[in-house]
């Protein structure tokens, strides 16, 4: 989908690279068009600071560089020898996900004192959030040209946002604007913006865009979905607005169309290809980084990107074991939630709002297995089971539950699950459902309990292969040690409520793991064969409900994480990696949500530390919890104290208010050393398997003391979500990104409704319009100079045999008229506009 018009203009850089072409035995493919980018950033190699007289390119390669800046030094020093460019010595002593740990355990088991030391330099780290007004991207200058050539003007009404308009005269400060509805206004000339020409509506790439701003993008993006292209390019980043809808763009023409390169227009196969392109290429890991809220469409865009990758494949074996992963993981990790009827979830298994529903499996166990398993498991309705019925959401329209059952067992048999496996996994989420059919009756006047000895604790019991008596003994008492002595405690009500709860959500989060390592066994031989891998991140999005809980928290917070990530790479390292090389460059302002993740992170008075400190007072509340908050919390910007111990935070994604009641038993979720034993002394075989980590983690634990007994444990929920927020940012860190930024169209999940508020919001929160902004100014291919010359050097008529590698690139570009506003030159390496990439693919 190449703009014909463009093909014809080449840059001097295409024709040396046609002659290269010429000398390669075999062709390779036509370099793309330039796009078209303003002039006025075109610069000659930088005045502003001049090369060191004693730099040595070959030395910076090495990581041993002789500088005679001192300070430059030391910073560019500690940039190369961490193996990640762009970090600075003061970015290192943070706690950071990126800075090089040895290995994720030692983070885990990292001691106190380095806590202190970490979080003192999070301290003085002045993380600034900066207000971007997206508004302000054209200058005065573009808007004079545009009133004065009467040309199309985008206007702005309070009431109606933003129309399109033809300027007709101007007096003062007012403009009579020709409005598209055909209607004549006269608006200030301060709420209008240039338009774009005609020509540039429904482009592909925003990069095209010559107005960019806020309206401009928002009609590209609504053209293009008007007409079911759903995706846009936005510089690196891939735009995706769910369609609601099935629309033809994917399947196996397109993907064949794209793999032979006869397509290339914005698309999720086009990052998928360009993803295995780069890992054949450079040997490097590949990551496809598809964020947005929820409901945006990150499974459905993961799905695709794997189906694509497994048609590369040649859809055979490992690749159609790998296509069958997903209904497994859906099932098990997946549930209706308000927002998204296949909801990538966090622990929800016993409990949830209205109108939601636990993962999909529990559903489709009930609906749809066979009648010998219905039999053996005593399987009633999912309506008879109160951890399924309590939200009052136990169908989606549209989705049969039974047929979905049989896809299921059809996966696990693709994916290499045995079938004695397959049964005693569904025999495990039957377990649960009887668990939490299990009920208390008080018996003393201190409301203590003993558990009814019905068909909910009785069917749990055969499930789980224990006696009954010992599985009602485990839920209503609690065995403290004393000393050398042990006494057992009978429970409250409350407390035994929440061990059962407790018990169910460790047996699921062990099952899920088990199948995950499962799947990846199966997997395993395709990884050893390739011994390189294309990681594909799809995880829960942002949530803002009227009550937000624990659940919420952790999900934002994750996503605070990986919108850390998306600004790393494309603003914070890309303008670093400029300023480092010394090339001329005005930055660009992002929002910087770091604020936000000291907020959750900082040691010792983040969120998630003074979460873990009151979970370890057994006379904390809910109440003393948004005490605590307050006192240490208030200063930082991002948090506000709200009514009745909620508190609110303000997340790049907008503000969400928590209410604290049960943050603290969901961070404690004690699992207490009866069940652990209970659990190993089970005939169930795969639930001994999958559960024998957590005896593991209790024999190693060390608890408070009044939670004695309840020490399976080591770390709460929420330390330990941190410590696998932190072991997956290093290993994104540790491959090359692809981004993909899917947007919900409305708030209704209806087909065909483009809401522009709605749209406008979550561009502004994941920085578009700064994306675009920095790869239509910026250099997005990059040569060291050493690489360059060894590349092109022998295309000089002069001899090069004793230049240094800066002159010989520097001649390079000379000899060939390479247009100076095409590049710049920097201490270490080229920097090329956008469009020069086809030069590197030549090189490599
Ligand atoms: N490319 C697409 N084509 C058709 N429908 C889509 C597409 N992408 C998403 N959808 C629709 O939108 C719904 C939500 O998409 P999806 O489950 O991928 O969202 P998500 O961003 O992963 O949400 P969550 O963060 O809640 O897991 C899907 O169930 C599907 O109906």
């Amino acid at each position: 989908m190449r703009n014909p018009a463009d093909m014809v203009v080449r840059s001097s850089l295409e024709e040396m690279l046609e002659s290269l072409q010429r000398r390669d035995e075999k062709p390779k493919d036509v370099p793309p068009a330039l796009p078209n980018r303003p002039t006025s950033r075109g610069r000659l190699p930088s005045a502003r600071r001049s090369l060191p007289v004693d730099f040595k390119v070959e030395n910076a390669m090495s990581g041993t560089l002789s500088w005679s800046q001192e300070k430059e030094t030391e910073e560019t020093e500690a940039v190369l020898n961490c193996g990640i460019f762009g970090q600075n010595a003061k970015v290192v002593q943070e706690e950071s996900p990126y800075a090089k740990l040895p290995e994720l355990e030692s983070y885990e088991e990292r001691s106190e004192e380095d806590d202190v030391f970490h979080s003192s330099a999070a301290l003085s780290d002045s993380a600034v959030r900066f207000n971007v007004n997206l508004r302000s991207g054209e200058s005065g200058q573009n808007m004079n040209f545009v009133l004065k050539k009467k040309l199309r003007v985008w206007c702005h009404f309070p009431d109606t946002g933003w129309e399109l308009g033809n300027v007709q005269s101007l007096s003062g400060q007012l403009a009579n604007i020709f409005l598209s509805n055909g209607k004549i206004s006269a608006v200030h000339v301060e709420r209008l913006l240039p338009a774009n020409p005609n020509i540039l509506d429904g482009t592909d790439d925003l990069i095209q865009l010559s107005y960019l701003n806020e309206p401009s993008v928002l009609y590209s993006l609504k053209r293009r979905y008007a007409d079911d292209m759903i995706y846009t390019k936005a510089g690196p980043v891939l735009v995706a607005v769910n369609p609601l809808k099935k629309v033809h763009i994917c399947g196996s023409d397109f993907s064949g169309a794209y793999q032979h390169k006869t397509l290339d227009g914005p698309h999720v196969y086009a990052v998928a290809d360009a993803a295995y392109s780069e890992m054949m290429r450079d040997g490097i890991n590949q990551s496809v980084i598809i964020s947005g809220e929820s409901g945006a469409g990150k499974t459905e865009t993961a799905k695709i990107a794997m189906q694509y990758l497994a048609a590369l494949g040649g859809c055979s074996g490992i690749e159609q074991r790998l296509l069958h992963t997903n209904p497994i993981l859906e099932a098990f990790g997946n549930a209706k939630t308000l927002r998204n009827d296949n909801a990538s979830r966090f622990s929800r298994v016993v409990q949830r709002a209205k109108g939601e529903r636990s993962y999909h499996i529990f559903y489709q166990l009930c609906a749809g297995a066979p009648l010998v398993l219905k039999d053996k498991f005593n399987l009633k309705s999912a309506h008879e089971y109160e951890y399924l019925k309590q939200s009052d959401c136990i169908s989606i329209s549209e989705v049969d539950d039974a047929q979905m059952f049989h896809v299921l067992m059809e996966a696990f048999d693709t994916v290499r699950i045995c079938k004695e496996d397959q049964e005693n996994a569904f025999a495990i989420i039957a377990a649960l459902l009887w668990l939490g059919n299990v009920k208390f009756e008080v018996i003393d006047y201190e409301k203590h309990v003993q558990v009814i000895p019905d068909d909910g604790v009785k069917n749990a019991a055969k499930l789980m292969g224990c006696e009954v008596d010992q599985l009602m003994l485990a839920l209503s008492t609690r065995t403290i040690q004393a000393g050398v002595d042990s006494i057992v405690q009978r429970l409250t009500l409350q407390q035994a409520m929440d061990t059962r709860d407790a018990l169910a959500k460790s047996i699921y989060d062990s099952l899920f793991e088990w199948l995950v390592d499962q799947i990846n066994i199966s997997l395993e031989d395709g990884k050893r064969r390739a011994g390189r891998s294309i990681s594909i991140l799809d995880i829960y999005g942002f949530e803002s409900f009227h009550n937000n809980r624990f659940e919420q928290f952790c999900i934002n917070y994750t996503n605070e994480r990986l919108q850390q990530y998306f600004n790393r790479h494309l603003f914070k390292l890309e303008q670093e990696e400029y300023t480092q090389d010394g090339i001329d460059w005005n930055n660009i302002d992002f929002i910087d949500n770091t604020e936000c993740l000291n907020l959750f992170e900082k040691k010792p008075l983040g969120i998630l530390c003074l979460l873990d400190e009151e979970s370890n007072f057994a006379k904390a509340t809910d109440l003393t919890l948004a005490i605590k908050f307050q006192k240490h919390l208030s200063s930082n910007p991002c948090f506000k104290l709200g009514m009745d111990g909620a508190f609110k935070i303000l997340h790049y994604a907008g503000e969400v208010v928590y209410d604290t009641s049960g943050f603290l038993e969901k961070n404690r979720d004690p699992l207490y050393s009866d069940l652990v034993q209970l659990l190993q002394s089970c005939s169930c075989q795969l639930l001994r398997t999958i559960t024998s980590h957590i005896l593991n983690q209790s024999q190693r634990s060390t608890r408070p003391q009044w939670l004695n007994g309840a020490d399976s444990q080591k770390q709460s929920v929420g330390t330990k979500f941190k410590a696998q927020m932190f072991r997956l940012m290093q290993r994104l860190e540790n491959t090359t990104p692809h981004f993909i930024r899917c947007i919900k169209p409305n708030r209704k999940q209806l087909p065909g409704m483009f809401d522009n508020d709605v749209v406008l919001e979550q561009l502004r929160c994941c920085g578009v319009l700064e994306v675009v902004k920095i790869s239509r100014s910026g250099y997005p291919t990059r040569i060291t100079h050493q690489q360059f010359a060894e590349r092109y050097g022998f295309l000089l008529l002069d001899n090069i045999d004793f230049q240094d590698p800066l002159s010989v690139s520097i001649s390079i570009l000379h000899q060939f008229n390479i247009l100076p506003q095409m590049y710049q030159v920097g201490y270490t390496k080229l920097f090329f506009r956008s469009g020069q990439a086809c030069l590197i693919s030549v090189i490599y």
